[in-house]
């Protein structure tokens, strides 16, 4: 249940059964969601499916149509005051003047807080000294995402909010931002995020929601979520076109083998030592070396397709 009373020991993020309509669209439907301190948390979802509507309930943007959202202990709307100071919020690309510097903005910002982080140090950290004097319309758009990032931490916030941090970035801005977000967790900020990138999710999250029409369809830490919603596969390399109607027909019954691309197998069923030692003497019996064969955790990807679907949302 979500206590009405604020207290420093509640959970960062606390959503309970909260519902969400636009006119006919139920954009969030029952939803329950909880970040504690000191932790990632990654919503994950395809387009449509609710988080942004989501995350902008717990910023103070939006109320629920039903159900209760806490931040940190506190209503985010009718609380806002109280705790705007103790959130930070990144936004995508919104919020700047577009003439302003990027090192004018992020010390407008901090001016704003009782005990800012200092600015030049997080402009050098995230990579942004150079780029102290450029209006912000001249930014390239990994730099405004940086920008938007350490506007966001800059007041030393207890929960942030950010909204697919690293979407545009090349390798080594991302990499510096999953370094930030990192540090942050260990100096005991939560952070709930959301992002389409499966990479992501898997390196910064402790626990993970998959959403999909605005409920919740697989939640946990990343290997509970991978082990629990899909079972591990076998896998083999080995000459293109083998004759698959002959090796399916020596395997134990209920397994499926097929060629994914030309000389990578996979063979779809309940992993076994009879299954391996099956598709092993097959290939011994007919000379064919089969290379890499192994049993593969199906990745969190292939998890997020088999639940959500794999046609394309509008
Ligand atoms: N202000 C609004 N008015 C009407 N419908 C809205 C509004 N905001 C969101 N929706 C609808 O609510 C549903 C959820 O949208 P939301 O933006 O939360 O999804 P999302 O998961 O953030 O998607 P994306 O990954 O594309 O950003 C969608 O069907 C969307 O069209």
């Amino acid at each position: 249940m979500v206590s009405n009373a604020p207290s420093t020991t509640a959970p960062a993020v606390e959503l309970s059964n909260v519902v969400k309509r636009f006119g006919q669209v139920q954009a969030v439907d029952g939803l329950d969601l909880t970040v504690q301190r000191a932790q990632v948390l990654a919503l994950l979802g395809p387009n449509g499916a609710g988080k942004t509507t989501t995350v902008e309930m717990c910023e103070g943007f939006s109320s629920p149509d039903d159900g209760a959202v806490r931040v940190l202990g506190l209503d985010p709307v009718a609380d806002a005051a109280a705790l705007k100071p103790r959130i930070g919020v990144m936004l995508q690309g919104g919020g700047a003047y577009p003439g302003s510097r990027a090192g004018e903005m992020l010390k407008l910002v901090a001016s704003y807080s009782a005990n800012p982080i200092d600015p030049d140090w997080l402009l050098r950290t995230l990579g942004l000294s150079e780029a102290v004097r450029t209006p912000y319309r001249r930014l390239s758009g990994g730099q405004q995402q940086r920008l938007a990032l350490a506007c966001a931490i800059v007041g030393r916030p207890e929960m942030v909010f950010l909204d697919e941090p690293t979407a545009g970035m090349d390798a080594q801005a991302k990499n510096l931002v999953w370094e930030m977000i990192d540090a942050l967790r260990r100096d005991g900020v939560a952070i709930l995020l959301t992002t389409h990138l499966m990479d992501e999710a898997e390196q910064l999250a402790d626990e993970l929601v998959i959403i999909d029409h605005g409920r919740v369809l697989a939640s946990g830490t990343p290997s509970e979520v991978t082990s629990r919603n899909v079972e591990p596969r076998l896998c083999f390399r080995a000459p293109a076109d083998l004759d698959l109607t002959a090796l399916q027909a020596t395997l134990p019954a209920g397994h499926a083998v097929s060629q994914v691309t030309p000389g990578s197998y996979q063979v779809d069923g309940e992993v076994s030592p009879r299954l391996v030692a099956a598709v092993a003497n097959w290939c011994a019996d007919r000379d064919v070396l089969a290379t890499e064969l192994r049993v593969d955790k199906r990745s969190l990807e292939d998890v997020f397709l088999d639940l959500t679907g794999r046609e394309l949302r509008g």
